[in-house]
């Protein structure tokens, strides 16, 4: 199996939120990279907010993801899918990459890392860094030092680093090289969510000299 297309090489700030609302105001505070993750709707319940999603990230020429609904993502022609390793199950990677979408993959330890490297996506996520409430995991976080550890083998792809990762955490995580700082409730549960943004996009992608 060959390459998915390439994305930058260091995807920042990359926020993953559940609505077109979410999506829109992001995209509006100068986001580039970010994902929709609807959870537990079928496809056709899905479907118009990956439409709207999908058509905002275009007018924006920013970086969409499509978390989980990979058929709804080909049909609207995405930047993007995000799968974890149980999607990977049921997916058809050859149909995404075929139609020329990027893809991302979660990792939560060494077999899986093997695993989603033999694919060769587009970037590889690893989690969950820090304890958190958004999502149940079956595992203990990893922790720095594993992040730190993991990322010597991934000199060659980009990374995103997701859990837990808050505003005051985010240095710690962005120096251990990681290329992009994937958050939910950093951003969604703030008391000011455009602040928290500004402040990540800023720790994120710092900007360049001229
Ligand atoms: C950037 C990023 N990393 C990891 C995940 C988690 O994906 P997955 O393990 O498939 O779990 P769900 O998000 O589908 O519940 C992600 N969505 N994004
Ligand atoms: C979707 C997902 N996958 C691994 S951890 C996570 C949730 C991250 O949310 P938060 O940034 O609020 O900890
Ligand atoms: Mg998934």
């Amino acid at each position: 199996m060959s390459a998915f297309p390439a994305t930058v090489s260091r995807l920042g700030l990359y926020p993953v939120v559940d609505s077109v609302e979410w999506i829109e105001r992001l995209l509006d505070a100068g986001v580039r990279t970010l994902q929709l993750r609807i959870k537990d709707q079928s496809d056709e319940a899905a479907e118009a907010a990956v439409a709207q999603a999908i058509a905002l990230g275009k007018s924006y020429d920013a970086r969409l993801f499509i978390n989980d609904y990979w058929r709804l993502a080909i049909k609207h022609q995405a930047y993007g899918v995000h799968l974890g390793q149980e999607d990977l199950a049921v997916a058809d990677l050859a149909q995404i990459r075929q139609a020329g979408l990027r893809l991302g993959i979660s990792t939560h330890d060494d077999a899986e890392l093997d695993r989603a490297l033999a694919i060769q996506p587009s970037y590889i996520a690893l989690g969950h860094i820090f304890p958190t409430r958004t999502k149940q995991m079956p595992s203990a976080p990893q922790g720095l030092a594993e992040l730190q550890r993991h990322l010597t083998r991934l000199t060659h792809i980009p990374t995103v680093a997701i859990g837990g990762i808050s505003v005051a955490r985010a240095p710690a995580v962005l120096a251990t090289g990681v290329g992009g700082i994937a958050v939910v409730s950093a951003i969604t549960e703030a008391e000011d969510w455009h602040e928290a943004t500004r402040t990540l996009l800023a720790l994120a992608e710092p900007a360049q000299p001229a």
